[in-house]
């Protein structure tokens, strides 16, 4: 639907065009309609006016106000009928428009490739376009009517003046020129400054949302952080409220000084027509009509012109953003789902010298990195923080694809392995793993979207030491988790995490990895995870990570992870006989952690 390129302004009107056309070639031929009105307002009401000025002085009879009176109730008819119309067309239109760019967008999202993700600019970009695409497409679209409407009237409206007084339009065309050029800047202007607001808005946002959310309350209340947040809080939103009095102000002041110089001009040109209405060369009609006519027209040149630019400015970022989300490279094959690997029979898992570092950075985290994991042995990766584990997961699933060297499954490269293929291969359990607000079951059930099997998820709920949780809840397995949701619990953490393990092993995939989900539990509870998911899992080759130690043991061989390459391979024993090993060094330092259990 979205191709990749630079979308302009006018794109406001195609893309609405071509996914509701009945609806915005109504509003167009409304926008014209629209902006005809004035000018047709001028005519009639010159038109009764001196009809009626007819009658008055006997020149014509009573009969001949009708078609003047007929007109000016057409006139109140569309004036008044036409926005209810337009308002129910506008709703459903908008729904539909919402659906379709709401489901594009999330699409695209879902494509993009991992780096894009982790990317803090490109984060930013992702987080303004996704957060309301129809408010700003409705927005892009309706400004451009509003611009629109601004040109045929003021056209229109300039015609009636100039086939009626050529000179006053002359003026009006010579004053408009420098008020334009004001109303173009002030725009502009307007806009860097609701730039520089937004960004300090983004950050008292944040630092609100820290002082009000569920996830910070424990650590609010432990560190006591509310006052001297509050503070910065209010700091920032007192630096944003005087940028947005300034902006108030100058467009006040814009718009008076604007209404003032409109004023002058209509009291000049006024002057000009007196002379000819009394000579009677025009009539009382068309000099009201004419003041009226004028009047429209400096306030459609002046500050009505500045709002349009302003929003035109502050439409066409919106429309950067967008070009460079629409642009942004995608993963092949990003939404298919997993392969159905029931019949693979898994051997091997080898990196060959992999080396890698992330996107736009300088650092090696993968230096050489060489290993070989065989089907009928459980390892555990461990290293300090940062070493390069979770990297290592990263660049098994695919998330990158940007690395040297060879990664190996059963031997055989996984560029040559689809990404359906690898889905269904290899699950990974992350430390930030997702709390789905979905029923208890289908947290487990979205480990195998293509399978339902009601039998295999109750042992497994069983087996995950689940079940006491699943009766203490209302609807049991259909009851509805975390905070979303009326009738819904929230579990505990560690209850999370056993869900989110069992999601894992609910998924029919070979290579089952637990980084770190255990991360939140203190050493002694996540060693106690660990073995529960070894008992379960056994039959199923697995990878544990961890920085700690205690839950390394259950593993039969461990792989230290140190400066991006495997610096130490071994069973817990070997690694601790090693003379000032990395391992034995860590396992040392770790030792009181464990002091009830090693
Ligand atoms: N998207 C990224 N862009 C740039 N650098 C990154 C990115 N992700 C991770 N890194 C860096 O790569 C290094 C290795 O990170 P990684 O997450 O693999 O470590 P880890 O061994 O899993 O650590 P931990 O035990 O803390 O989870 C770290 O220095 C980290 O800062």
């Amino acid at each position: 639907m979205f191709k990749p390129k630079e979308y302009k302004t006018l794109d406001y009107l195609i893309l609405p065009l071509r996914i509701i056309p009945a609806q915005t070639i109504y509003a167009i031929l409304i926008t014209i309609l629209n902006s005809l009105i004035p000018a047709y307002q001028t005519l009639v009401i010159a038109n009764f006016i001196n009809t009626a000025m007819d009658i008055f002085n006997g020149k014509t009879d009573y009969s001949s106000i009708y078609l003047p009176i007929v007109l000016i109730m057409c006139f109140v008819m569309f004036t008044n009928l036409v926005p209810s119309i337009t308002q129910i067309i506008d709703t459903s239109g908008q729904n539909k428009l919402n659906a379709i760019l709401k489901k594009e967008i999330s699409l695209k999202h879902a494509r993009l490739e991992y780096k894009h993700i982790e990317n803090h600019d490109t984060q930013e970009i992702l987080n303004r376009v996704c957060s309301d695409p129809l408010g700003n497409f409705m927005a892009g679209l309706n400004n451009l009517f509003r611009g629109a409407t601004l040109l045929i009237s003021s056209f229109s409206l300039l015609m009636i003046v100039m086939s009626s007084t050529f000179i006053s339009g002359l003026i009006i065309i010579f004053i408009s020129v420098p008020l334009f050029y004001i109303a173009m800047k002030t725009g502009k202007k307007n806009y860097e400054m609701e730039v520089e607001s937004q960004k300090i808005q983004r950050k008292y946002n944040y630092l609100s949302s820290i002082l009000t959310n569920r996830d910070s309350a424990e650590e609010r209340k432990l560190f006591s952080y509310s006052t001297p947040i509050s503070e910065k809080f209010a700091k920032l939103y007192n630096e944003s409220s005087k940028i947005e009095t300034k902006i108030e102000i100058k467009s006040y002041i814009n718009m008076k000084s604007g209404s003032m110089v409109t004023l002058l001009i209509v009291i000049i040109i006024v002057a000009l027509l007196l002379p000819s209405l009394h000579s009677g060369g025009i009539s009382l009609g068309v000099f009201i009509a004419l003041v009226n006519a004028i009047y429209g027209l400096v306030q459609n040149m002046s500050w009505q012109l500045s709002s349009t630019m302003y929003e035109y400015a502050r439409l066409k970022e919106y429309l950067n953003d967008f070009s460079i989300f629409i642009k942004l490279s995608e993963k092949k094959d990003a939404c298919v789902l997993p392969a159905d690997v029931d019949s693979f029979v898994f051997k091997s898992l080898e990196f060959r010298k992999v080396s890698f570092k992330y996107p736009g950075t300088e650092r090696y985290i993968l230096k050489d990195c060489s290993f070989v994991l065989n089907h009928n042995t459980n390892y555990c990766f461990v290293g300090v923080n940062g070493a390069g584990k979770t990297t290592i997961t990263k660049l098994l699933v695919g998330m990158y694809d940007e690395f040297e060297g060879e990664i190996l499954i059963n031997g055989k490269n996984i560029r040559d392995y689809t990404f359906a293929e690898i889905k269904g291969l290899i699950s990974v359990v992350y430390q930030d793993f997702a709390k789905y607000s979905l029923k208890f079951k289908d947290n487990i059930l979205i480990g195998n979207i293509i399978k339902t099997d009601e039998e295999k998820l109750v042992n497994i709920v069983s087996e995950m030491g689940l079940d006491d949780v699943v009766k203490s809840l209302e609807f049991g397995m259909d009851t509805y988790l975390g905070k979303v949701k009326e009738n819904s619990k929230d579990i505990s953490g560690g209850q999370w995490q056993r869900l989110a393990i069992s999601r894992l092993l609910y998924s029919n995939s070979k290579i089952n990895i637990l980084d770190e989900p255990t991360a939140a539990l203190d050493p002694l509870a996540e060693s106690n995870v660990y073995e529960l998911f070894r008992q379960v899992n056994k039959d199923r080759f697995s990878i544990y990570i961890t920085h700690r130690l205690g839950a390394a043991k259950i593993a039969d061989e461990i792989l230290v992870v140190n400066e991006g390459y495997i610096a130490e391979q071994g069973s817990h024993e070997q690694l601790m006989s090693l003379e000032n090993g990395i391992y034995s060094k860590m396992f040392a330092s770790q030792k009181s952690w464990y002091e009830t259990d090693i």
